[in-house]
């Protein structure tokens, strides 16, 4: 098939977010949603803090009553009660002190609370030094959020400042789109999981890193699975696990041309589309739905394969629940050294960021069966379509993987 009649990385970009679209919002514990985006704001049901209390180990005061405080003639007040955080604050009688700590409620009549710094720290009569306004170290019932206000807005991404602020206000469940559920399945008779793989055998790779990229991405790996290359095993494997809480099928390898491809054989004639992406790796795709089920279909070369996903799944999934950064960041760097790209197709290329120094260094050469040379990548080098050869010193975008 000539270059030019190939899927777009745009386009294959497209039919896959069409595909697994936006989950339902859900009610969820707090706790089970980190990570997760809030599909509707969250209204404060009180105030924070929700009484007026002390921002200072001292002492609660009448301002009014030492404005005159200084070194040189400190006003001395009786202590009548200590108050520790947790309890009750009374009522402060004129001309009085009490001894409160941080956190603890501020008594009816005190407006200012003196820190024990700048006192004795007595706690029968304590002479205090410096004077202090009204309010000073005094937190405001309603300073930090007023009850009805807007706690978090929607499409905030909970992370452990947003359960730390839920928690505090008393908030349990969240409105958010649940975490996409995803199954996983590794294909080909040359796959084991015996420790020592008989002559022409290898251990299944893809299955175990592309979970772990679904669960990276905020996603569930619900479960891993393996079938051979014969079509009615496949089949049996897959529709022995799917079940309506699968939101995606992810297999890999079986879709390019060889003589025994268990996926398009499978799937193809079962609402499955198989297409070629102008992009390398990861030229031989496929997408649909099964019974239902958005699938798509990665090539077995496990760097195309774990490409693939970045480039197309990691947006779609991030996306189906929401969150406002499906993508990975983008940044400019200058090459170290030059590549060469195939005419007509996007390239990936496996690199390692210098961020201090703004450059990015290839870890290897273009092929896709060789994972050890993504492994010691950090980013993707996107080489334009047009493009064909860069010199050491070009300036190319870089997704990075690390964000
Ligand atoms: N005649 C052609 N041959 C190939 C073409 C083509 O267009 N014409 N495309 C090549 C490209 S590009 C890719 S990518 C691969 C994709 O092949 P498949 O998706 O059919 O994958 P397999 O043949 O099953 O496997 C390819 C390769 O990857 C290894 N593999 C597969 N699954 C796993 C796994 N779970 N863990 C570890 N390694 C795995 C497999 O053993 C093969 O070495 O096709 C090219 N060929
Ligand atoms: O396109 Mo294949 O995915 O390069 O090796």
């Amino acid at each position: 098939m000539p270059a030019t009649s190939l899927r777009t990385v745009a386009e294959h970009q497209r039919a896959i977010a069409e595909l697994i679209g936006s989950l339902a919002p859900t009610t969820l514990p707090v706790a089970e949603a980190a990570g997760l985006v809030l599909a509707e704001p969250v209204l404060a049901p009180e105030s924070l803090p929700s009484f007026d209390n002390s921002a200072m180990d001292g002492y609660a005061v009448r301002a009014a009553e030492i404005s005159t405080a200084s070194d040189d003639a400190p006003v001395r007040l009786p202590v009548t009660a200590d108050i520790p955080a947790g309890s009750p604050g009374g009522e402060l009688a004129a001309g009085t002190a009490r001894r409160i700590m941080t956190g603890a409620p501020l008594p009816r009549g005190a407006d200012a609370v003196v820190e024990v710094e700048a006192t004795d720290g007595d706690t029968e009569v304590v002479a205090i030094r410096t004077a202090r306004e009204v309010g000073s170290f005094v937190r405001v019932a309603g300073g930090d959020i007023v009850a009805g206000a807007t706690a978090l807005p929607g499409g905030t991404v909970i992370g452990p400042a947003q359960i730390g602020l839920l928690a505090a206000l008393g908030v349990g469940s969240v409105v958010v789109r649940p975490r996409p559920r995803v199954l996983v399945c590794s294909t080909g008779s040359e796959l084991t999981d015996d420790p020592e793989p008989a002559a022409g055998q290898i251990r299944d790779s893809n299955s175990i890193m592309l979970a772990a990229a679904v669960e990276d991405a905020g996603c569930i790996a619900v479960r891993r699975l393996w079938s051979s290359d014969d079509v009615t095993t496949f089949l049996a494997t897959l529709d022995a696990e799917l079940d309506a809480g699968i939101d995606l099928v992810l297999t890999s390898g079986g879709v390019s041309a060889g003589a025994y491809e268990v996926v398009k054989d499978a799937l193809g004639p079962r609402g499955v589309e198989f297409t070629k992406v102008a992009m390398q790796p990861g030229m031989p795709q496929g997408s649909g739905q099964y019974g239902g089920t958005p699938v798509v279909c990665l090539p077995g070369n496990p760097v195309s394969a774990l490409v693939s996903f970045e480039v197309f799944v990691r947006p779609a999934l991030r996306a189906a629940f929401g969150h406002p950064r499906p993508n990975r960041d983008v940044v400019t760097a200058t090459l170290t050294e030059a590549l060469t790209s195939p005419p007509g197709k996007r390239q990936l290329r496996r690199g390692l960021l210098d961020r201090s120094a703004g450059t990015v260094a290839l870890t290897g050469p273009a092929g896709s069966g060789f994972l050890g040379w993504m492994a010691r990548a950090d980013c993707l080098v996107d080489v334009p379509t047009e493009v064909m050869s860069l010199e050491a010193g070009a300036g190319v975008e870089v997704w990075d993987l690390t964000r």
